[in-house]
């Protein structure tokens, strides 16, 4: 018998970069964590991780309703590198989809003290928030499709 080492699954992760319009985006939402020590205090994109049996939009559906009160129509996927998205970390990777605000006004109900809308057009605005580090590439990305 051969023993074969299988790498295991990486922990797949959804998030949402709300912009104010769908059609014509010129602003982004962005909210600040408050847990777990590592990245309290850091940026990121609403959405957390999808659950056994949930598909990602759905899981992204309802961290939205969950973390911000709000339901959303989802855009464009912002695609990353790989067939999970971006990669986090060792165990992790995260799918990102554009979304604006169907229902609701969001608020840091869960998971975040602070939301922001920061204006599109001010790159080093976005750039100066203390961001999830793994999330910068995303940002850029983000950058890149609102600009087209
Ligand atoms: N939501 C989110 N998580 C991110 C981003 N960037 C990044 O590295 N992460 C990491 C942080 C966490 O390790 C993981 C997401 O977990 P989470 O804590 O948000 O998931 P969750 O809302 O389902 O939380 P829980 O059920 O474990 O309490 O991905 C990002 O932009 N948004």
């Amino acid at each position: 018998m051969t023993l074969r080492e299988t790498a295991p699954a990486l922990r797949q992760i959804v998030g949402a970069a709300i912009v104010d319009s769908l059609a014509r985006p010129t602003a982004l939402l962005v909210a600040r964590r408050t847990a777990p020590e590592q990245f309290a205090g850091m940026w990121e994109f609403p959405g957390g991780k999808v659950e056994t049996g949930e598909s990602c939009t759905d899981a992204l559906h309802r961290e939205l309703r969950e973390e911000l009160g709000v339901d959303v129509s989802l855009g464009a996927e912002v695609n990353g590198p790989l067939p999970g998205g971006w990669p986090l970390n060792a165990t992790a990777v995260m799918r990102v989809w554009l979304a604006e605000v169907a229902a609701g006004d969001p608020q840091p109900l869960q998971d975040h003290d602070e939301l922001r809308w920061i204006d599109l057009a001010d790159a080093p605005a976005l750039a100066a928030l203390s961001w999830i580090p793994a999330d910068r590439p995303i940002v850029s990305a983000i950058l890149e499709l609102a600009g087209s």
